[in-house]
């Protein structure tokens, strides 16, 4: 029988303890990033629920390697959302916490048309802090923010609760 989306996934992932801070599990899908088969897998599952979006936005880092491969797979364009002081020209920002630390994002406010459908994409959905922060700011400076991709949810941590009401898709949760 062949495996599903979320067995496959579990199947790619590594689990650090104690990274990048005592305490935290930390869930590294860089294996899976490796697997060419996993990580097709992902994004074409990711891209059959979201056919009629203009742009995909992605937050720094990781969220820029599955954001700009799903970006490619629909045929449109891609958004960094980036971590503060990195993008040159006109930028909006927003601060909020993590599950290890703070941080605030900005993007370029230019490349968005006013009413773009975006769907955002990252790795993980732990306290919600980092998706939350980076749908307002997408929305902040025009954008429709359509939905939330994300390959793992680590369900203890809220996240999913903090973006009651907004549509939010886990490959994977734990
Ligand atoms: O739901 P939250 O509690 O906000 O956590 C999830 C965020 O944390 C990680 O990013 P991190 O800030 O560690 O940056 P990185 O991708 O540069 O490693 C992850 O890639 C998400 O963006
Ligand atoms: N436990 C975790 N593993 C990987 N990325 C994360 N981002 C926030 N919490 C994380």
């Amino acid at each position: 029988m062949s495996r599903t989306i979320a067995e496959l996934v579990e199947g790619a992932l590594r689990d650090i303890p104690d990274f990048p801070a005592p305490g935290v599990l930390f869930k590294d899908i860089t294996p899976l990033l490796a697997d060419p088969t996993a990580f097709a897998a992902v994004i074409a599952d990711m891209a059959a629920r979201h056919r009629a979006v203009q742009l995909v936005a992605g937050v720094e880092a990781r969220g820029f390697v599955i954001g700009a491969a799903l970006a490619h797979a629909l045929g449109v364009g891609f958004i960094p959302v980036r971590k503060a002081g990195k993008l040159p020209g006109r930028t909006a920002s927003l601060s909020y916490d993590l599950e290890y630390g703070s941080a605030t994002i900005e993007v370029h406010a230019d490349d968005i048309p006013g009413g773009a459908r975006v769907l955002l994409v990252d790795d993980v959905l732990a306290t919600g802090g980092t998706a939350v922060a980076a749908w307002d700011l997408l929305e902040s400076v025009g954008a429709e923010v359509t939905g939330f991709e994300v390959i793992i949810e680590l369900a203890a941590l809220g996240g999913r609760e903090r973006l009651a009401g907004r549509d939010v898709h886990a490959l994977l949760t734990v």
